[in-house]
């Protein structure tokens, strides 16, 4: 089984994964983004620009269960696509330790509240579960990703609404 567990930088996508466990093997799509899977800089948004054809072919050459952890993980081709949530207030606290320009930040937090990685994650019409984390604690973050990975009606996407939440 492949997972892609996504999210706005900040929901805790790579803090999860690391505590997953349970037989899956992680895979930080972001390293392999580093690692020559990539199309080059954007400079305007200074990231590198994810090469999608070449880490989907990587993806269905992985073989037994993985989680591939990373914001590009849903437009890859897996079974199962669970999204992290967190407030924009909470990403805010989270992103404040990285040392991010107040644009990049507002870039981020903005996604989020505007539901961008959801929606994107909805269009490609398969399995989707959603986890708003903004009061877990990682380790009760971690049991909501292993009850979504065996299938569950609690996390069924469009139960997290930050629309209303003043973010800038
Ligand atoms: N419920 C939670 N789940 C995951 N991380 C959390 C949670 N609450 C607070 N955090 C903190 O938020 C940060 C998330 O960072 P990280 O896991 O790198 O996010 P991402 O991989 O999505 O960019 C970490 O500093 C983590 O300790």
């Amino acid at each position: 089984m492949k997972v892609a567990l996504t999210g706005t930088p900040g929901t805790g996508k790579s803090t999860i994964a690391e505590l997953v466990d349970a037989g899956f093997k992680v895979v930080h799509v972001n390293d392999l983004i580093k690692d020559g899977y990539n199309l080059g800089r954007d400079e305007e948004r200074s990231c590198l620009i994810a090469d999608l054809p070449k880490l989907s072919r990587y993806v269905k050459a992985l073989k037994g269960d993985v989680i591939l952890e990373g914001h590009t993980a849903h437009l890859l081709p897996v079974d199962t696509i669970i999204v992290l949530r967190a407030s924009p207030t909470a990403l805010r606290e989270r992103l404040a330790k990285r040392g991010w320009s107040e644009a990049k930040l507002k870039e981020n937090i903005e996604a989020e509240a505007l539901d961008v990685i959801l929606v994107e994650a909805m269009e490609t019409n398969k399995k989707v579960y959603e986890i708003d984390t903004t009061y877990m604690t990682p380790m009760q973050a971690r049991d909501a990703v292993l009850e979504a990975i065996r299938g569950t009606d609690r996390y069924r996407p469009g139960s997290v609404d930050f629309s209303e939440e003043a973010f800038l």
